[in-house]
């Protein structure tokens, strides 16, 4: 089974998993959050990864794809037959666009790269205002992670930009006026 995959990426905050959310209750796309599945393995019983995971979420790194692309493949295969995914912050650098490309090409049809776009300081104000009790919700892990988009995770964006794949989309408005022009992408 081929999946049909959309990426989703944008900076921190920028509102990703919330337009995912809404995007997963209107067109059977399954939303898939790279950073939920680490957060998932990290906590999970006997993990070998969670201590690594701890450190590169705490310091706004990337995991090494090998274990992203791995927690991303299993939730496809256990989700049987929906319309798609929407793969939330990845790839969100070289290391797992490669990564990816070497193992899902083939198993996958890439539509687009939907982009939201937004101001870094309303990005990081979202962030500290979140209340989810994360462990990278603060000041020190928040500057980590806007340099890891701003060096690693927009050069992708470009990547994708080059073959005519992204698609952009404002997301300092509401979120209502932000997911209405989604809607139209996925219509
Ligand atoms: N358009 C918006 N206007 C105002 N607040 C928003 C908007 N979109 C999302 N938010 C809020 O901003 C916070 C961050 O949103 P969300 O978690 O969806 O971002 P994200 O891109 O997934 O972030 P991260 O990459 O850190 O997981 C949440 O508290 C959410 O409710
Ligand atoms: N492809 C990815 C995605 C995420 N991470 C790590 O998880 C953190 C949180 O990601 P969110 O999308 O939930 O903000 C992120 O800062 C990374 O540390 C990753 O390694 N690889
Ligand atoms: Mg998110």
């Amino acid at each position: 089974m081929v999946h049909n995959v959309v990426f989703v990426l944008g900076p921190p905050g920028s509102g990703k998993g919330t337009i995912c959310a809404k995007i997963q209750e209107d067109f059977n796309y399954i939303h898939l959050s790279a950073g939920d599945l680490l957060r998932a393995e990290r906590q999970r019983e006997g993990s070998e990864f969670g201590a690594l995971i701890e450190g590169h979420i705490t310091n706004g790194t990337i995991v090494p794809v090998e274990i992203t692309c791995k927690l991303l493949e299993n939730a496809m295969k256990a989700a049987g037959d929906v319309r798609g995914f929407l793969v939330d912050g990845f790839p969100r650098n070289q290391n797992n666009l490669e990564g990816w490309n070497a193992e899902m090409t083939g198993k996958v049809d890439e539509k687009f790269v939907l982009y939201l776009s937004c101001p870094v300081d309303i990005c990081i104000s979202r962030c500290l205002n979140r209340g989810q009790g994360r462990t990278d919700d603060n000041e020190e892990s928040l500057k980590k992670r806007v340099v890891t988009y701003n060096s690693q995770t927009f050069p992708i964006i470009e990547h994708f930009e080059k073959s005519g794949q992204v698609r952009e989309v404002k997301s300092e408005r509401p979120v209502e006026e932000v997911y209405a022009d989604v809607v139209k992408l996925f219509s």
